[in-house]
């Protein structure tokens, strides 16, 4: 999930280039001897700069993210009383739909993509902070979506838990050493899928897909189509880049919990989508690794240089998430 930032200057794109990794993790799937520690390394690498990269060799199907993306377009469909009656508001766990402008992550601007986002199923007594159900679309109207998306959801979990393996290590931590932040019963996990509506070239420059903000995570697992439109902010030169669609790549990047629980070795950057100058929708979905609700964030030992201090005051991700889920719409 995302959260408000300073206003990012208007600046456009150039001259800098920025460089967004794309890396194949299959040789880590596989135990290979040899890849596992330059994929751990090329990971490490790219969560110091640029904060973001591409993962291919993932173990996500073509098949499911496929059925993922038409169930999405059916759902979008739908007539606006059907989606308004699973409006998030309605939900205690910031479960449901999100209408067009009604994110501002961006002085300015109204972001112009409708969302809908699902966690974990939970019910019963004694939920806490973003634990609950989630809201369905009647199944009739919205044949497969549910169960699609719950499997999506699964499956991005078990992605997440490998991702989280690989930063342990390249952070000199015990492989598993983040298996409970990351696949816990505590843990927060949250899926958001957008619908970005075209825009005209003349309409462009007043609106913007998201807003600039970084995300206030740990880490983002995203899927995109090949309409194009995310860019990240090169802070020296204060210039945009694009990332352009890999395919069948999931794009990653460090949210503000990570960069400070490395004190800010690993970096969070801002990023933005531009509305699309096309004739079709973009879609994209977003796994957002939210933390275990009880850990500690405190700079990992191995992240302090001899002399260094830690920059930030330990705090628990639950209050840390409260605190940001808060300021953000
Ligand atoms: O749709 C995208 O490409 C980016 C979405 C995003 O940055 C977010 O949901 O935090
Ligand atoms: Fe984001």
């Amino acid at each position: 999930m995302a959260t408000i930032t300073a206003t990012a200057t208007p600046a456009t794109t150039l001259p800098v280039s920025v460089t967004i990794p794309v890396i194949d993790i299959s040789g880590y799937l596989d135990s290979d001897p040899h890849l596992k520690p330059q994929i751990v390394n090329a990971i490490h690498q790219a969560a110091i700069s640029p904060g973001f990269f591409q993962v291919i060799g993932h173990p996500i199907p073509l098949s499911l993210r496929n059925r993922l993306f038409d169930a999405l377009k059916t759902f979008y469909a739908l007539p606006r009383e059907v989606k308004q009656s699973l409006h998030r508001n309605n939900s205690t766990c910031l479960r449901g739909y999100e209408t067009v402008g009604e994110q501002r992550l961006e002085e300015g601007y109204q972001d112009a993509k409708e969302g809908f986002m699902i966690g974990q199923e939970m019910d019963g007594a004694g939920l806490r902070f973003a634990q609950g159900p989630n809201q369905w679309p009647p199944e009739e109207l919205c044949p497969g979506f549910r169960e699609t998306f719950m499997e999506y959801f699964e499956a991005m979990r078990a992605f997440s838990r490998t991702m989280f393996r690989i930063v342990a290590l390249g952070l000199g931590l015990e492989e598993g050493a983040l298996e409970d932040f990351v696949y816990g019963r505590d843990t927060v996990t949250m899926c958001r899928a957008h619908r970005y509506p075209p825009t005209t070239p003349e309409m462009a420059a007043k609106s913007r897909g998201i807003g600039a903000h970084t995300d206030f995570g740990a880490l983002t697992l995203l899927l995109q189509d090949d309409i194009g439109g995310l860019e990240v902010f090169h802070r020296p030169s204060q210039t945009w880049h694009p990332v352009h669609p890999v395919k069948d790549a999931y794009v990653v990047n460090i949210g503000d919990m990570l960069s400070r629980w490395t004190n800010d070795k690993y970096m969070s950057t801002l990023h933005r989508v531009i509305s699309p100058i096309s004739d079709r929708d973009r879609y994209s979905i977003a796994f957002f690794n939210e933390g275990l609700l009880d850990q500690v964030i405190e700079c990992i030992p191995t992240c302090l240089e001899a002399g260094d201090t830690p920059k930030y005051e330990p705090v628990k991700v639950e209050d840390h998430l409260k605190k940001r889920y808060g300021n953000s719409y």
